[in-house]
This record gives structure tokens, C-alpha cells and sequence, in this order.
């Protein structure tokens, strides 16, 4: 992992050569892409299972995960596991549940009144990713909001694993969580499935979830036909550290999302060249001791970087710049600085909040803004899965004390059948 001393006139080239490395990946990713979401649209069941077979290497005759399915699922689970889903379920309920917003009307007593109705969307998809490791936590982050929202139908999609199961862990999550249905469907092929329905699933309303970068790109193809939440690809973490911070920590830290793919991005930010060298060789020697070597050694080694910048004006600086999925602040007073935090997924205060704490279980959601979006979007959250509708109402009095700015409007406009409409109701 290379440690890099930036000054202030470096950090906005440095952080866009990074986003723009994304880019260039994405237009290879997108060919692909492509090709395979409009052969599971024009050919649906056929294409699905030629996908699952040639990328998920296995032949299947049904991707439904049946009632026998989940009956045994229940069986391979712990019951001590069965109890820390169920509190986390719990901790990401009650978060969420204050997210909801309620549908509100104004009445002005004078034959006016309008108001925003909100309802949930009707039907969902849920993408839980499952290529390298399997995460019932996300199915848990994904669904649950969903059900708070009050989504009728919920339909979860995840690769199917080599001896044509899925994990029973997630099979449990998320049947604890509500889910209607379950597929054994990863990837750009899954995505698709969801979008443009198969002819054993229907298409869904909306998709949401995190995945690799297929998924991410599949989800940004198929967006406009239905619903996406965001853009939430391969894992990032930032952590901005003082001279106090410790090296041990920052370092754990990094390689917590490094673990997660070839192209999950750990960056530390420090203003320290001591801390940053510590850091460094801190990440080596706890490197050593973990599994998923592979993955470890080409994201730490391609994807991160520790920057020593010169105060912690820099490196907020930075942060504002890199937009990232998650940000821990390992400095001293933390709360002081959260202020200067324009732009981040979800932010982790001091050093007693590592990131895995948000990834299980203290009750936000996971599913986060990558790749710089952050800029422009927000966590998944109950908003995702509700639409509003406006509401209108004037009575006969309260039109007609209106109509004259309405047809000189429609005369302005030159749409005569705008101006006969509101006419008509009066001469
Ligand atoms: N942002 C979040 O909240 C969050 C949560 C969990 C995981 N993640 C991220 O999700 C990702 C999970 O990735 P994953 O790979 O383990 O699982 P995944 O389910 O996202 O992707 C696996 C699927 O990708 C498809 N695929 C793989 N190589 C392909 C190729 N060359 N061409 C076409 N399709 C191909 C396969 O069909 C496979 O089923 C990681 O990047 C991780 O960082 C993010
Ligand atoms: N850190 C991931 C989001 O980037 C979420 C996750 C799930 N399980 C473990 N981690
Ligand atoms: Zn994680």
C-alpha cells in the first residue's frame, strides 16, 4: 500500500484520477453488460439459465428457492446467529421507522385544499450480492426498509452457489425479514430478470441493492424502465486520522472493506508521515493473518493508498472531493469536525465506531452511495421504496375566482382546449 504526500493543489487531480480509473473499468464492464440484460429480456427463462450456467457455472432447472428449501435453511442456521439477526433486525426497524414520512393536505377554509398523498411502491426487487461471500446482513438492510415503507411484494435475487444452493444464512434473513419470494439469480442476468420479468417472475417496480460491478452498471442499463435505488458498487472506505489516531485501528479498518473485492478502494488520510509509515506496515503484518489473500493483496495493493496531507483542512479537502461510501473520522473531537463533512455515505465517529459496527448492526443502512455519488445521493432508506402523488381540490368558488389567470395563461401558451376546459365549467 503506498503512502503519498499531497498538497492542496494535487488532491482534486489525485482524487478524479481515481474516479476516473472507475470509468474506464465501467466501459468494458457496460459491453457486457448490455448484451446480457437484452438477452434475458428477449429471451427470458432461456438466457437466464445459459447465464447462470456459463457465469455462476451451474446448471439449474429451477431458480426458485423452494418451501423445502427454506424449511432446511432453518436447520443449518445457529440458533445463536438466528438470535443476532433477529436484534439487528430489530436496531434496523427502529432507525428506519423514523424515516417514514406521512402523506399531508393544507385547507385554507376557502374551498382549497391540497395536499401529498405517499404510498409505498407495490412491488420490489431486492439484489443481494453473493459471487465472493454471502451477506445476509444485506438482506436484512435491503428488505427491511421496504416492509417499513409498507412495499406489498418484495422479491429477492442472489447467485445461486456452486452446489446449486443458496446460503441458508440468507435464506433465513431474509424469510425473518418478509420476503415473498427468493431467485438464485446474480449478476447482470438477475438484474435483468427483475427489470423485465422471466416467464416465471414479473417484473418488478423497482431495484435495489448492492452488488459487483456488473450489477452496478446493470442496474444504471435498466433504470428508466423501472426504479433504481443508487449506485451502490464494490465497498470503499475513507479514514481521516490525526497525529492521536492509532495505526492498529486505521489499519483493521482499511482491510475490513479491502476484503470485500478486487476493486473495494481503502484510503487513509492522515496528516501525520509517522502515522501513515505505521500505518502501512500495520496493514502488511495484519494482512498476513487473514483469509482472502487474493482479493486482500489486489485491492490494497491497486485500489488503496494511504495520503499525508499537511492539516485537516486538506484533508476534509480530500474527503469533500472523493465523495466516499464510508468515512470514519479517527481524530481528536470528532463531533467538532463533522461539520466540514459535505459529502459521504455514512460517517463513523472516533475510534470506538468501526465501520463493520454499521455493516451489522447499529441499525443504519449499509446499502450506500459508491464511486463518488455520494455527491448526489443518500443511504437506501424507507424514502426509496414510497412515492408521493399530489393532491388537488378547489371547489366551484374558489375555480372561478381563479379561471381569468388560467385561460390568459392557456392564451399565453396558445392551448386552447387548456383555456375551454376551465371555461366551459362557467359560461
Ligand atoms: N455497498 C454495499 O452496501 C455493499 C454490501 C455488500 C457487498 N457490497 C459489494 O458488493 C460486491 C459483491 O460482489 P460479488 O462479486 O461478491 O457478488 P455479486 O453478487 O455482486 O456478483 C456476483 C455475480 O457477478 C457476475 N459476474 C462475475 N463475473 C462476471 C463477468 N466476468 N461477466 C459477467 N458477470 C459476471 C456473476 O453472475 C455472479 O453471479 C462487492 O463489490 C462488495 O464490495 C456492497
Ligand atoms: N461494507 C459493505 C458495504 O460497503 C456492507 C457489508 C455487508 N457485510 C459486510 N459488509
Ligand atoms: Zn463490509
Amino acid at each position: 500500500m503506498k503512502v503519498e504526500q499531497i498538497s492542496r493543489e494535487d488532491i482534486e487531480r489525485v482524487v478524479k484520477k481515481r474516479l476516473a480509473r472507475n470509468q474506464e473499468n465501467n466501459q468494458i464492464i457496460d459491453e457486457r453488460v448490455e448484451a446480457i440484460v437484452n438477452n434475458v429480456r428477449k429471451d427470458g427463462n432461456q438466457a437466464v439459465y445459459q447465464y447462470i450456467k456459463q457465469l455462476d457455472g451451474v446448471e439449474l432447472d429451477d431458480y426458485k428457492v423452494s418451501q423445502e428449501e427454506i424449511d432446511y435453511a432453518f436447520t443449518q442456521v445457529d440458533e445463536s446467529l438466528v438470535q443476532i439477526l433477529k436484534e439487528a433486525k430489530e436496531n434496523i426497524a427502529n432507525y428506519h421507522k423514523l424515516q417514514k414520512e406521512q402523506s399531508w393536505y393544507t385547507n385554507d377554509q376557502q374551498g382549497v385544499w391540497l395536499g401529498q398523498q405517499v404510498r409505498p411502491i407495490e412491488r420490489v426487487g431486492v439484489y443481494v450480492p453473493g459471487g465472493k461471500a454471502a451477506y445476509p446482513s444485506t438482506v436484512l438492510m435491503n428488505i427491511l426498509p421496504a416492509k417499513v415503507a409498507g412495499v406489498e411484494q418484495v422479491i429477492v435475487t442472489t447467485p445461486v452457489q456452486r452446489d446449486g444452493s443458496v446460503n441458508p444464512t440468507t435464506i433465513v434473513a431474509a424469510y425473518m425479514a418478509g420476503a415473498d419470494e427468493i431467485l438464485k439469480i446474480g449478476g447482470a442476468h438477475g438484474i435483468a430478470a427483475l427489470a423485465y420479468g422471466t416467464e416465471n417472475v414479473s417484473s418488478v417496480h423497482k431495484i435495489v441493492g448492492p452488488g459487483n460491478a456488473y450489477v452496478a452498471r446493470a442496474k444504471k442499463y435498466v433504470f428508466g424502465d423501472v426504479g433504481i435505488d443508487l449506485i451502490a458498487g464494490p465497498s470503499e472506505v475513507c479514514v481521516v486520522a490525526d497525529d492521536e489516531a492509532n495505526a492498529n485501528f486505521v489499519a483493521a479498518d482499511l482491510l475490513a472493506q479491502a476484503e470485500h473485492d478486487e476493486l473495494a478502494s481503502a484510503i487513509a488520510v492522515t496528516t501525520n508521515k509517522q502515522l501513515a509509515d505505521e500505518i502501512q506496515s500495520e496493514v502488511d503484518r495484519q494482512m498476513k493473518k487473514l483469509n482472502r489473500q487474493e482479493i486482500l493483496q489486489q485491492s490494497i495493493n491497486n485500489e488503496g493508498a494511504i495520503y499525508v496531507v499537511s492539516d485537516l483542512n486538506d484533508a476534509f479537502e480530500f474527503v469533500n472531493e472523493l465523495a466516499p461510501e464510508h468515512l470514519e473520522l479517527q481524530v481528536r473531537n470528532p463531533f467538532e469536525q463533522l461539520e466540514k463533512v459535505k459529502s459521504a455515505g455514512a460517517i463513523f465517529l472516533g475510534d470506538y465506531s468501526p465501520e463493520p459496527l454499521g455493516d451489522y448492526f447499529a441499525g443504519p443502512n449499509h446499502t450506500l452511495p459508491t464511486s463518488g455519488t455520494a455527491k448526489f445521493s443518500s443511504p437506501l432508506g424507507v424514502y426509496d421504496f414510497m412515492k408521493k402523488s399530489s393532491v388537488i381540490y378547489y371547489n366551484e368558488q374558489a375555480l372561478s375566482s381563479v379561471r381569468s389567470q388560467i385561460e390568459q395563461f392557456a392564451d399565453e401558451e396558445g392551448l386552447d382546449a387548456h383555456k375551454e376546459s376551465v371555461r366551459i365549467r362557467f359560461d
